[in-house]
Parts: structure tokens; sequence; C-alpha cells
């Protein structure tokens, strides 16, 4: 049994991951962190508010953020210097984030994996994405999330960015000369990949990714309906961080 510690329960994701934890044969709930100490019923599962107690009194081995990109960071460097493997699905960390979890990883050889996305089908979109920016190099990403999202552009969409510029050398897309009338018209720019981001009710969590080239359009969507989604990949990485020592960063990496 690996004995696993939860942050953000009461979240959207937070909840569906405490159910599959619970629920699976080889893990233990062994305490959650929250904001709050007060109306969450997780039967003899304690809660906590402060994350160095939790690390202390409950000796979890794995240790997963679900919160918000500033409380992702704390819990995260919190966890690896008390020798506790962290699984990170929170997004909006920055690269000087990742710098710095990668040097204290090497440092103390505790494994840390950073997924900002856990679905299958996403981290396909994704591998997809960046074999074909060897052939179309013109690409725009537009992702579409619910209205209660807080980081833009989603984590997913920098990371399918950041594969694309693997295969894709540097340059700016669209007219030279284009303006945009109102700001923010033709969206962010990641070295002149242009990313757009909705919020709308109704959505989960969405995204399109567009090649153009002459006289035609090459379309990548995934789309995730359920949070249900991202629960494989969350039981892949509790197993798989027991076995590391460094910061992984990306789920692709984990998948052939
Ligand atoms: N990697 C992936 O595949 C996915 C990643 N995400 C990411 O996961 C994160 C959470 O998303 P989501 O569940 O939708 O967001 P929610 O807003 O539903 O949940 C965030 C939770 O964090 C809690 N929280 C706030 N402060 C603390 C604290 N001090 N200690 C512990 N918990 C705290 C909030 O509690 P309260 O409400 O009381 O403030 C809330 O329950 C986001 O960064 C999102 O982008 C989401 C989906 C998939
Ligand atoms: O906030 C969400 O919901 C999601 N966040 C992640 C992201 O920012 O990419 C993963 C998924 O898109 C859902």
């Amino acid at each position: 049994m690996i004995r696993v510690a939860i942050a953000g329960p009461r979240g959207k994701m937070g909840e569906e991951a405490v159910n599959m934890v619970v629920a699976h044969a080889e893990f233990e709930l062994v305490s959650v962190l929250d904001s709050k100490q007060s109306g969450l019923d997780l039967g003899s599962v304690p809660v906590y508010t402060s994350i160095e107690q939790l690390l202390e009194e409950t000796n979890p081995q794995v240790f997963i953020d679900l919160t918000t990109p500033e409380l992702g960071m704390k819990h995260t460097t919190a966890a690896i210097q008390a020798g506790v493997r962290p699984v990170v699905g929170t997004t909006g960390f920055t690269q000087q984030d990742l710098t710095e979890l990668e040097e204290l990883c090497e440092k103390t050889q505790i494994g840390c994996i950073i997924a900002p996305n856990f679905s299958i089908g996403a981290i396909l979109m994704m591998k997809f994405a960046e074999q074909a920016a060897r052939y179309m190099q013109d690409v725009e990403i537009i992702e579409m999330h619910h209205d209660k999202k807080l980081d833009a552009p989603s984590g997913t969409a920098v990371k399918t960015a950041e594969l694309i510029q693997n295969n894709r050398p540097a340059h700016q897309q669209g007219h030279p000369e284009e303006q945009e009338s109102i700001e923010g018209a033709r969206g962010a720019d990641l070295e002149g990949i242009k990313l757009h981001s909705v919020r709308l009710p109704g959505l989960v969590a969405h995204q399109q990714v567009l090649f153009g080239g002459e006289g035609q359009l090459l379309t990548l969507r995934h789309d995730s309906f359920t949070r249900g989604s991202f629960m494989p990949g969350v039981a892949l990485c509790i197993k798989e961080v027991m076995t590391t020592t460094k910061l992984i960063y990306g789920l692709e990496n984990l998948i052939d």
C-alpha cells in the first residue's frame, strides 16, 4: 500500500482524487490538506490546515497537490524537503518554479511529478502536435475551460506549445504588419505560437491545436467531459513517483 495525502480535497479535482485513492486497492489515503478545518467529512481520514503538521503526523509517501499555483509551489517544496514525493496536478507554475523544483529534487534525490494534464487523450494530442510541427509550422492553440478556472493560458496549452517548440523554430505568424484594434485580439504569444483561452460555463477541459498550410488545415482536438478522465493518470503518477529521484514535468515522459 502506498500512503497518500491530498491537498485540495474539497475542489473539483481533489474530490475526484480522494474517491479514486480511497477505492484503489494499492493506495491508502492517510490525510488531506484543506483551507479550513470544518465541513469536510472523510470518516477516519484526518483533515489538516498545516502542511508541516500533516507531513510530520501522518507520514505520507506521496503528496498530491490540486490547489492553486502559489499554494502548489509552497506545498511541493515542503513535501520534498520532508522526503515526501509530490504528484502535482496544479497548473500555473512558472519556469522559475520548475527550475527551483528540479534543483531541489536533484539535491535531495526525492522524485516529483508535475503533470499539467493527467488524461491520456490530452497527452496523445500533445505528442501528435509535437510531431505535426515538424511538417506544419504555423500553429495556433485554442483552449476552452469552465469559467471557475483561475489560470490562463491553461497548463496544457503551455505544455503543448513547449513541445511544439521542439520542432518549430521561433518565428512570427500572421501578417508582419498586423495590428490589434482591441488589445488581446490575437491572443497570447509564445515565440510566435498564438494561444487563445475561452472560459464558459458548461465546459470542462477542451483544446484544439490548429496547423495551417497552403490550402489545408490540420485540427487536433481533445475533450475531457468529466474529471474521471484524469484519474488513471493520477494513479499512474502515484506509482511512478515512488521510483524516481528527479523532477518529471509532463506525463508524456512516462508514456512511450
Ligand atoms: N493536471 C490535470 O490534469 C488537471 C489539473 N487541474 C488543476 O488543478 C488545480 C485545481 O483545479 P480544480 O479542482 O478545478 O479547482 P478548485 O477551485 O475546484 O479546487 C481547488 C481547491 O484548493 C483548495 N485550497 C485553497 N486553499 C487551500 C489550502 N490552503 N490548503 C488546501 N487546499 C486549499 C480550495 O479550497 P477552498 O475552496 O476552500 O478555497 C479548493 O477546494 C488547478 O490548478 C487546475 O488547473 C485541473 C484539472 C485537471
Ligand atoms: O483547470 C482545469 O480544469 C484544468 N486544468 C489543467 C490545465 O490547466 O491544463 C488540465 C485540464 O485542462 C483541466
